[in-house]
């Protein structure tokens, strides 16, 4: 860290499991019960809409009730040039790219600038706010099938049919047996055309967001923390590699063994909420 220049940090569904959001995969993962392909996809929502919204309504009422945990609060106060500066004294920026639709590590951010003001960097270091790059969308954002309008809208139910699903997705062992069937005229509709709204999510099969500039920062990057991420979903999968090969060093945070361990430089394994405080006090 104290010889890197440029940091990126990659995270994925560990960073918020302490803060009550499931993962994917692991243990308890959300989609143990639930084939992911048949729910965040184009063609899943085409085919059943109303599923696919009570399974998004279920995400957002469990990311509604969370709260940045105390790794989102590190990787917060690290975007931060004065303190960067503290643990990486010849850094020139710092980035966070996230799997995570959930909003906590942009919340966790608010309330730090907020508390430290520090909004104005010094010349060269980037301004906190666009350190976080949302590769895969947003859980609160709701995006019109026709018109392409985008809104954030973090109201509990988005509407009335909603709010009755709320246990379609409660205890994930039988998740979706208990789905209600929402006419396509009662789903979330958009506030400019009226047309069916979706989650503005990227769904498997579509092009993650801000390829260009995440490929500029992989490129770039001399330095790349990796949190809490399977390393199963591309093209976020391939980020670690991709800083290797240019020479880059690769830390992980992770309490399992991942695929990326042996090409790694530093594995820490443990439960982020813990290691990244004790390391970055
Ligand atoms: C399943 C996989 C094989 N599929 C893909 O990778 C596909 C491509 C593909 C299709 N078929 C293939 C066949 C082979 C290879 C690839 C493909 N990818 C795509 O379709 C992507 C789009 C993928 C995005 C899909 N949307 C998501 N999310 C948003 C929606 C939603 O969330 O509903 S993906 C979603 O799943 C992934 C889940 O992975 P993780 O976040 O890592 O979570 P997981 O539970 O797996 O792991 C948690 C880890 O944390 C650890 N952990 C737990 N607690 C803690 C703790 N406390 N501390 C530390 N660690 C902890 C655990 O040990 C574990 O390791 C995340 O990316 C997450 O965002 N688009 C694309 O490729 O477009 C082209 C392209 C590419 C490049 C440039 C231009 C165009
Ligand atoms: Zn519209």
């Amino acid at each position: 860290m104290r010889a890197a220049e440029h940091i990126i940090v990659l995270a994925g569904a560990g960073l918020s499991a302490a803060s009550g959001i499931p993962t994917f995969r692991d243990g308890g993962g959300m989609w143990r019960s639930l084939d992911p392909t048949s729910l965040a996809t184009p063609e899943a929502f085409a085919a059943n809409p109303s599923l696919v919204w009570q399974f998004y309504h279920y995400r957002r009422t469990k990311a509604l009730a969370a709260r940045p945990n105390a790794a989102h609060d590190i990787i917060a106060k690290l975007s931060i040039p004065t303190y960067l500066k503290k643990v990486a004294p010849n850094a020139k920026s710092f980035h966070l790219i996230t799997q995570n639709i959930d909003g906590l590590s942009s919340m966790a951010l608010e309330s730090l600038l907020e508390k430290t003001h520090a909004v104005d960097a010094p010349e060269g270091v980037s301004i906190p706010k666009a350190s976080i790059v949302e590769m895969h969308g947003r859980l609160f954002d709701v995006k019109c099938t026709e018109c392409g309008s985008c809104q954030e809208d973090r109201s509990p139910a988005l509407c009335p049919a909603l709010s009755g699903a709320d246990d379609t997705f409660q205890n994930y062992q039988d998740a979706g047996t208990h789905e209600i069937k929402i006419p396509e005229s009662d789903l979330p509709r958009c506030v400019e055309c009226g047309a069916l709204a979706r989650p503005g999510v990227v769904w498997f099969g579509e092009i993650p967001h801000h390829m260009d500039k995440i490929n500029e920062l992989v490129l770039k990057a001399d330095m790349i923390l990796v949190v809490g991420t399977s390393s199963t979903v591309c093209p976020a999968s391939t980020f670690a590699s991709g800083v290797k090969e240019h020479g880059g060093k690769v830390a992980i945070f992770n309490v399992e063994p991942s695929g990326e361990d042996e090409e790694a430089d530093f594995v820490f394994a443990g439960r982020c909420e813990t290691v990244l405080p004790d390391l970055f006090p």
